[in-house]
């Protein structure tokens, strides 16, 4: 038996803005190497259960760990510290228009930057996270002159940079062509098998979904409507299951 403790525990968290109950006694937890999609529809509470994670909301009632720590517990240095752990791929990429890649990947570095990446300099994680998403030559473009695929590889690479235990992505492939969004599907799994990293993808792209994830939650009506792997899911009957794909 695994008796490992989970990468990320959500146990009974609620949350709510006035009247709008968002999310109502939910709980879940992601496993150390698991990719987990949270799917549901637009304004069902995905991005504020994210937030949650990462402490830029607080929970009104409920409990979450994070990497074995809870979050209630921790002061803002902490609070950084754990964040630095964490990879986040934005739906924006939110990259930095006036830097280069270069720039732009050494930015989160020279915010955490450990004494070993102080000597050796930023170079070397810089070409290793390029490597990794085979960008290699953009090292001195400006994010301007790249496509929207690779733009958002590069934002996965800037993501990877301080190797995290943990990477949070939110609609990896929005936006992207379908044979775009294929790739970068599949450049989210190497990557989990290189890092060993537990991911959470929100995504409502069933393709992305496919390849991408070992177990599926359904967020609806704020509660874990479901929760099981995509091929299991794709069988069901269920009307509220189906409408995601038919
Ligand atoms: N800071 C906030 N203040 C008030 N209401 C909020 C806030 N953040 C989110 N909400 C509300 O919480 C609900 C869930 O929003 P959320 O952004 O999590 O949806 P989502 O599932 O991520 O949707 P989408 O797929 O469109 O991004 C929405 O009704 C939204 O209006």
């Amino acid at each position: 038996m695994d008796t490992e403790r989970p990468d990320i525990e959500v146990i009974n968290v609620n949350k709510s803005f006035g009247e709008n109950h968002v999310l109502k006694d939910f709980s879940m937890s992601v496993s150390k190497g698991e990719n987990l999609v949270i799917l549901g529809k637009s304004g069902s509470g995905k991005s504020v259960l994210i937030k949650c994670i990462i402490n830029l909301i607080q929970p009104d009632s409920g409990k979450i760990v994070v990497l074995g720590q809870d979050i209630s517990d921790l002061d803002q240095d902490e609070i950084d510290k754990l964040r630095s752990r964490i990879g986040f791929l934005f739906q924006s990429n939110a990259l930095y228009d006036s830097m280069t890649v270069r720039e732009n990947l050494e930015f989160p570095l020279r915010r955490h930057w450990t004494r070993e990446q102080r000597q050796k300099g930023a170079e070397p994680a810089v070409k290793e996270a390029l490597e990794d998403v085979g960008l290699a030559h953009t090292i001195d473009m400006m994010p301007a002159e790249l496509s929207g695929g690779m733009r958002k590889r590069i934002a996965l690479a800037r993501s990877l940079i301080l190797k995290p235990d943990l990477i949070l992505y939110d609609e990896p492939t929005t936006g992207l062509d379908p044979a775009t969004a294929r790739e970068i599907s599949e450049l989210m799994v190497s990557v989990q098998e290189k890092y060993k990293a537990t991911s959470v993808i929100i995504s409502h792209d069933m393709n992305c979904i496919r390849i991408t994830s070992n177990r599926v939650i359904m967020l609806i009506d704020g509660r874990c409507y479901a929760n099981d792997t995509f091929e299991n899911l794709k069988l069901s009957k269920d009307p509220k299951i189906r409408e995601f794909f038919d």
